[in-house]
């Protein structure tokens, strides 16, 4: 449950452990501002994420990718249609269920790693298992990303693939059902990107979280289980891949 106080409905009466989805997002829309000058960003998003899968969201600019993660994730509202996790409606859910939810139960990646830099990367990854519901122990989340020699080094003294790498460690140390990912390796070299996404790979294979990744670079689709295409605030495409490409072996 995301809070016994949370106005939350039912998805058909299953039970939330019943349900074959992490996420599902219908009908969902974003408006941003209003009348002449009003952003549609999104116009009626339906989107499935199964437990444990790893997909990747493409689309040029402006496609409404980020907002798309933000709303899934509970750091924006969507403008109408409903997200339901694990069967409970985070749409309809109170700040205080949202907070829990955000908390609990997804890790963000961002372009950006946002590290403290007075703080060692276990420190840094400490500082959500402190408050985490299920935490996992800041050193094992270091060493899932190949960063346990370095958990006492501070940002500064880590390079740019590394920091992210303590920032993929510091949301996966809250044990999430939801990774989200906006482009991860959008400030990286294609070398130091892949590790990035080797560490992505690995913790979504280890721990199971349902992974959602965006980004600008469509090579990095041969490593997903399904690639979702957005165009002018809508899916454009939803595609299986066969096989999860190593991203060691993928051309960008
Ligand atoms: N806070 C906001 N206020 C007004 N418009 C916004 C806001 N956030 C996003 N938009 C607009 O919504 C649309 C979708 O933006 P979004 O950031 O989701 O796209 P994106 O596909 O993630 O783009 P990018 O790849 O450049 O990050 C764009 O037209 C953008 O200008």
């Amino acid at each position: 449950m995301i809070s016994a106080q949370a106005p939350v409905k039912e998805n058909g009466g299953a039970e939330p452990s019943a349900v074959a989805y992490v996420l599902r997002a219908r009908a969902l829309t974003k408006t941003y501002g209003e009348g002449a000058s009003a952003v549609h960003a999104l116009k009626g998003v339906d989107l499935d994420l199964r437990p444990g899968e790893f997909v990747v969201i493409l689309g040029p600019s402006g496609s409404g990718k980020s907002t798309l993660l933000n709303i899934l994730g509970g750091l924006d509202t969507a403008t109408s249609g409903q997200v339901l996790f694990n069967g409970l409606d985070i749409t309809a859910a109170d700040t205080s269920a949202l907070t829990k939810y955000r908390r609990d139960r997804v890790g963000f990646v961002f372009q950006f790693y946002n590290l403290i830099a007075s703080l060692t990367a276990e420190e840094n990854v400490a500082l959500v298992t402190e408050i985490a519901r299920a935490p996992i122990p800041p050193a094992k989340a270091l060493a899932l990303v190949g960063l346990g020699p370095r958990a006492h080094h501070f940002p500064a003294e880590l390079s740019g693939g590394e920091q992210q790498r303590v920032a993929i460690a510091r949301a996966i140390a809250k044990s999430p059902e939801l990774l989200l990912c906006d482009e991860p390796t959008g400030a990286l070299d294609s070398e130091t990107g892949v590790t990035v996404l080797e560490a992505l790979d690995r913790v979504n294979r280890e721990l199971g979280a349902a992974t959602a990744v965006i980004t600008h670079n469509a090579g990095i689709a041969a490593m997903a289980d399904r690639v979702i295409s957005m165009r002018d605030g809508q899916i454009a495409e939803d595609h299986a891949n066969a096989t999860r490409v190593p991203p060691r072996e993928i051309s960008w």
